[in-house]
């Protein structure tokens, strides 16, 4: 079985009317699950596929990919929830919240103002989570540039698509958590000097509280806009993580910083092709997995 564009023609025509419809909803109640839909999806394709898995809650006896480090800051889960209803109302048991995900990560780009991403669909859900998984496939943020091209070629991009990804970095936050270490003792020679001054206002100390939910955003001139901006950023060595200064750095990545710096559409294109490659990555089919009920919990055996 594989993915298509009309999977659901004749099994759910509304579907993706319903999810837009929906993902706009809550976009302007909670601006903020237009961002977060963003990696939810990069971080479920990105481990063992594109199956939700990152959706299913711990349960006795499994640790879900959710308690990863790697997936430290992850939020709006409960909101693939609420839509998921809504498609449930419709068309009960028939669409996977795996297709949910890539739906509203898609809805997500374009509510901040990106480009449409056709997505194909028919995947089906896992039926377990398991938080090694993430541990071991999802990029650690100190990362260096090997590890994380290897990675994306694992999952079938090459480093263009892998820099117009990391564009992603164009919206949503980062938690002191994940900058102190560019901080302090020495400020990562890296980052520009008067914003690593910003930088440290906005996490005062070494020590961070992750109760405080002290961040900095990644993008404060359009921090809600998905453009090309990061790259403009990154240039003038505004990076938070070291990924995002080692791109301006690297002789395999800096010429695609700087085309996706001037030419907003071109970055819109191979963003798009990038995702559509992410999406389609081991996703399960036909009477693989299952079609989950509720997003955050296998189906009841
Ligand atoms: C592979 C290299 C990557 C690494 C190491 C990485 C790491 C991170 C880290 C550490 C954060 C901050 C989390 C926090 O402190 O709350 C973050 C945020 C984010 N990342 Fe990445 N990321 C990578 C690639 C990507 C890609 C390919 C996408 C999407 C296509 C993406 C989308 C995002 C978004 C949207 C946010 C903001 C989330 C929010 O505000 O809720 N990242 N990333």
């Amino acid at each position: 079985a594989e993915l298509s564009y009309n999977f659901y023609k004749t099994r759910c025509p509304q579907l993706e009317e319903i999810v837009k419809k929906k993902s706009l909803e809550l976009y302007n109640i909670h601006g903020n699950f237009a961002t977060s839909s963003i990696r939810n999806l990069f971080h479920d394709c990105g481990c063992s596929g594109c199956d939700a898995s990152i959706l299913l809650d711990s349960v006795p006896g499994m640790e879900s990919e959710k308690e990863s480090d790697n997936n430290f800051g992850q939020r709006n889960y409960k909101y693939f929830d609420v839509v998921k209803a809504e498609v449930e109302l419709a068309c009960p048991g028939t669409v996977s919240c795996a297709d949910v995900l890539m739906l509203a990560g898609r809805e997500g780009v374009i509510n901040l103002g990106g480009p449409y991403i056709p997505i194909k669909l028919g995947r089906r859900d896992a039926l377990f989570s398991r938080k090694e998984d993430a541990d071991r496939e999802l990029v650690k943020k100190d990362a260096d540039m090997d590890v994380v091209l290897e990675a994306f070629s694992r999952l079938g991009i090459d480093t263009e698509h892998a820099v117009a990804m990391l564009g992603a970095h164009t919206i949503g936050r980062t938690h002191c958590r994940n900058l102190v270490q560019r901080l302090y003792p020495a400020v990562d020679p890296a980052i520009n000097s008067e914003y690593a001054n910003y930088l440290k206002l906005r996490c005062p100390s070494s020590v961070t509280d992750d109760k405080m939910v002290e961040y900095s955003r990644n993008d404060r001139d359009t921090p809600m806009g998905f453009d090309n901006n990061y790259f403009n950023l990154i240039l003038q060595g505004k990076g938070h993580l070291k990924v995002d200064s080692d791109l301006t750095l690297d002789p395999r990545t800096k010429d695609y910083v700087t085309k996706f710096a001037q030419d907003n559409g071109y970055f819109y294109t191979k963003f798009g092709e990038a995702v559509k490659i992410l999406t389609e990555y081991k996703p399960l089919t036909g009477t693989e997995g299952e079609i989950r009920t509720v997003c955050r919990v296998a189906n009841p055996k």
